[in-house]
């Protein structure tokens, strides 16, 4: 029995997805994948604002190998809070194929930054999501960004667009490369050249350093259809929104499967058939590697590139 019990209405992980009918590139990352606990081995931290169903590392793994992907990055889950211990657990068990991005607070030491950085962490994330973290000031923000800056890490942003505005200035004052999660979230049911997403290719455009993941249509899409029941071509709304990103920036662009998948409410992705969203938005060959395989192995495994 579980120590823990899951928010009300928590939609599991999908237990047997298909085979992708898109063969993905050899080397293939997926740049944005979560661990959680297990809660009885990797406590979630008394801060959550959601406690999910376990998901461990080897059920990671095994996913890997069943869609074909070559090495993961597992990005800090909001329910482990500033506990990296799943996270860095996940690293060091993966045969050196799995990078990771923690969640760090200001107390945390340089000794520690450094064993993590040995474990395989890369990057820190900073979350703007109020439903998922409380605030953090950004001058701790600034000064962590500062630090980790130093050891060649990268700083990960998760917001809503309509906080792009005001957050601005301070993301554009960040001293590192920057990647943005799930593309700031856009309203699909906008305009794909409207003001609001315009802005987002405005701070693409205008920020070099700035990268995005074009990932989480399952969260981003509002008339779907979902990938499930063999639908090979799902979330068509958010189709225009992500391809548009990784054609005009095919170089700074990463994709992951978002898997657990936490906190989705009306369904759960069959990850194969998500996999199979990818060639609607990477329509070529070279786009296709650019996106899964070039650019996650410049900014995490630089060393083999
Ligand atoms: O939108 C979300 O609920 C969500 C949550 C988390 C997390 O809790 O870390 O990560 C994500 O990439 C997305």
């Amino acid at each position: 029995m579980s120590t823990f019990t899951k928010t009300p209405g928590w939609l599991d992980w999908y237990a047997q997805p298909s085979k992708p009918q898109f063969k993905l590139p050899e080397g293939a990352v997926d740049a944005h994948c979560h661990v959680f606990g297990p809660g009885d081995e990797f406590p979630y931290a008394p801060e959550r604002k959601y406690t999910p169903c376990d998901a461990s590392k080897q059920q990671l793994y095994a996913l890997r190998d069943h869609l074909g992907f070559a090495r993961n990055v597992v990005v800090q889950a909001t329910c482990h809070g500033a506990d990296n211990r799943a996270m860095v657990d996940a690293l060091v068990n993966s045969n050196g194929k799995a990078r990771g991005v923690a969640t760090v607070r200001r107390s945390v030491t340089d000794e520690e930054l450094q064993a993590m950085h040995d474990a395989g962490v890369r990057g820190v994330r900073f979350n703007f999501v109020k439903r998922l973290v409380d605030f953090t000031p950004k001058d701790e923000l600034l000064e962590i960004a500062t630090r980790i800056s130093k050891l060649g890490w990268h700083v990960v942003i998760y917001f809503e667009a309509v906080d792009l505005p005001e957050l601005w200035d301070f993301f554009t004052a960040l001293p590192t490369t920057i990647v943005v999660d799930h593309m700031g979230r856009p309203d699909v049911t906008q305009p794909v050249d409207g003001p609001e997403f315009e802005l987002f290719l405005k701070f693409m455009r205008e920020h070099e350093n700035v990268w995005s993941k074009v990932s989480c249509p399952e969260r981003l899409s509002v008339s779907g259809p979902p990938a499930l029941d063999g639908e090979r071509n799902a979330y068509r709304d958010v189709v225009p929104f992500a391809r548009r990103v990784v054609e005009e920036f095919p170089d700074r662009v990463l994709w992951g499967t978002d898997w657990p998948h936490p906190n989705l409410k009306n369904h759960m992705p069959d990850d194969g058939l998500l996999v199979d969203f990818i060639p609607h938005i990477a329509t070529t060959a070279e786009l296709q590697r650019k996106l899964l395989v070039d650019n996650p192995m410049r900014l995490y495994w630089p060393e083999e590139v």
